[in-house]
């Protein structure tokens, strides 16, 4: 990660040139043009004066006049027309930088999304780009810098020629106001990173106010008034961080503008007594007024653009963090065309979701051989879910190691080695896009196969209903006709999405849990053929599927407590297994 504000500048300059080629050109641009438009006020109306004082010669005043309004309408017209510009550039900028980071988050390993260090780390990084236009006024302020520094040689030439005495005082003014405006920068910084968590907490209470995932349960369970005050909790959490900068600041800000009173009192009393000396003519007093004015709010500029520069790299450093994130899953390198056996191997695994204290799977040994049929039964919470989650790389164990073909699953391409995989988690979701596109998001489509899917997983019927077709859409989100499916049909779409991408291993993780018994039955008595020659898991609490396994595992407390087919299991005394599949047998018999 770059350490010094130079590399921290470098790196981001790089970025803003490989996401926009036009960004940096335009803001110099932009900027050398704003440094040449005071010369024009401050030499012209001298010039003006002068001659009203002395020849009084009509043709060159009206050539002074026509030069000074030619030259503001010019150069107020090209800075206009920049300011245009570069809001859109901004925009255009910014839209990337979202692509960037959101390419960033999908990327990133999953544990890290729940980790809320890496969130509050996200939302630094999203408050440094957004809330404060770090990119930009990095850019804005090294421009200045640059603009500024051409302004100022010009403007102490003309004020050495009245006393070089002049540019100390401002300078003395400049330094004590820029001492103060460092304070005020840093109480700013400080505020906001004290703001990030309440920030983000307030942002997740009121989008929970739109999400639609939760609006039945919000409105069953009256959940408005809790959401709505958590949301003002938050707020009034952040209105107390900033009311009390507003005071700071402003205190701050008085002084400085007390500091500028005197500079100019200073300055304009020189001037007058300069002029009723006779030391210099009128139209020198408004030449040197206006360069005195300039010059201190250059010079002031200036100096603030490191200040802020200095402050800018903090942000950006929090934005380097977060790119600087590494995926744990990127660094497999083996191709996964090498593998001939499938042979899955967990040995000795054990778990721990990331900050928690406690082991959630513990000692797991276990051999699934290539296509074999297992079936993970056990009761709520025992561990079976996060066993899957290892095995598909959403997290690494934190001891013991799983192989795939003998090789850690670690050293797979991750890609690839997802290849491998159909999994239907419990929790799965569908997009709100067609339900073509839930299919494969990002790669052509085979239509027939995926119509021969849906039927495969019973949806046919509910097909032919649809005049859309696969072209549906799913969820009202972006149209009105989009269609909301039930739960057994979203199930059914989603197994399908699994049984399409006909990978070599298949994992259902409660697939059938909202489908009817018949469905159910017909879905695992066509899945045994569909998945005839691969390797396939099944989490169901519904032991029927249990009789199309070869192998089932039982868990619990994080442990596998009992191993073996569903005769072994059931003969065994004692058995968890046989105790779960006899209380669900009664029920359904009965
Ligand atoms: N992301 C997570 N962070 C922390 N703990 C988690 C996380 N996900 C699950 N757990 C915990 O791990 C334990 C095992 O959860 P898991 O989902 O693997 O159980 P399960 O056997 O699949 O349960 P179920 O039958 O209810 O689906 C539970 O105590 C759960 O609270």
């Amino acid at each position: 990660m770059p350490k010094s504000k130079f590399q921290i500048l470098k790196y981001f300059f790089k970025l803003t040139n490989n996401l926009s080629r036009t960004y940096i050109p335009k803001t110099v641009l932009a900027s050398l043009l704003k440094a040449f438009t005071p010369f024009l006020n401050i030499i012209i109306p001298k010039l003006i004066i002068d001659e009203l004082m002395g020849n009084q010669s009509i043709n060159i005043l009206i050539i002074y006049v026509g030069v000074l309004s030619i030259g503001n309408l010019i150069f107020k017209i090209l800075n206009s027309y920049f300011e245009k510009i570069m809001e859109l550039e901004r925009t255009d900028l910014f839209n990337k930088i979202d692509s960037y980071l959101g390419e960033k988050c999908v990327e990133m390993d999953f544990e890290n999304i729940e980790d809320p260090e890496i969130l509050d780390l996200k939302e630094r990084a999203y408050f440094a780009i957004y809330n404060m236009n770090a990119i930009g006024w990095a850019l804005e302020k090294t421009s200045q810098i640059i603009y500024e520094g051409i302004t100022l040689i010009g403007l102490s030439y003309i004020l050495i020629t009245l006393n070089p005495l002049i540019i100390l005082v401002i300078l003395i003014i400049v330094f004590l106001n820029s001492y103060i405006f460092k304070k005020i920068e840093k109480i700013r910084f400080e505020d906001n990173q004290k703001s990030i968590f309440d920030n983000r907490a307030f942002s997740y209470f009121i989008r929970l106010t739109s999400d639609f995932s939760v609006g039945k349960d919000i409105r069953l369970y009256n959940g408005k008034s809790l959401i709505l005050n958590k949301a003002r909790y938050f707020t009034d959490n952040l209105l107390k961080i900033y009311s009390k900068q507003f005071t700071d600041i402003g205190k701050y800000s008085g002084i400085t503008n007390i500091n500028i009173q005197v500079q100019m009192i200073i300055i304009y009393g020189y001037l007058a007594i300069s002029v009723i000396g006779e030391t210099i003519t009128i139209g020198s007093f408004t030449m040197y007024a206006n360069t005195v004015r300039s010059f201190s709010t250059s010079i002031m500029s200036f100096v603030n653009s490191f200040i802020d520069i200095n402050q800018i790299c903090l942000y950006l450093e929090l934005f380097i963090q977060f790119d600087s994130i590494e995926s744990k899953n990127s660094k497999g390198i083996i191709d996964i065309d090498n593998i001939e056996n499938f042979t899955i191997e967990f040995k000795n695994v054990s778990f721990k979701y990331p900050n928690k204290n406690e082991y959630t799977l513990k000692d797991i040994s276990i051999v699934i051989k290539p296509k074999e049929k297992l079936s993970i039964v056990g009761l709520n919470g025992a561990g079976k879910t996060t066993f899957i989650k290892l095995l598909s790389r959403l997290y690494e164990p934190t001891e013991g190691e799983i192989l795939l073909g003998g090789v850690d699953i670690r050293e797979y391409k991750y890609t690839e080695y997802m290849k491998l995989m159909s999994i239907v988690f419990q929790d799965f979701k569908l997009l709100s896009f067609s339900i073509k596109e839930n299919f494969l998001f990002d790669s052509e489509v085979d239509d027939t196969r995926i119509i021969q899917c849906l039927e495969e997983a019973g949806f046919g019927e509910d097909l032919d209903k649809l005049k859309n077709g696969i072209d549906t859409n799913i969820y009202k989100s972006f149209d009105k006709n989009g269609i909301e499916f039930s739960g057994g049909q979203s199930q059914k779409i989603a197994i399908a999405r699994a049984l399409y991408k006909d990978s070599p291993i298949v994992i259902l993780d409660e697939p059938t849990s909202a489908l009817d018994p018949i469905s159910e039955y017909e879905i695992y008595n066509s899945f045994n053929k569909l998945v005839e020659g691969k390797t396939a898991i099944y989490i169901s609490h519904r032991l029927s599927s249990t009789r199309f396994s070869d192998k089932i595992a039982v868990f619990k407390n994080g442990s596998i407590i009992e191993y073996g087919n569903h005769n072994e299991l059931m003969k065994k005394e004692d058995s968890l297994y046989g105790n779960m599949y006899n209380t669900q047998a009664k029920y359904y018999i009965a």
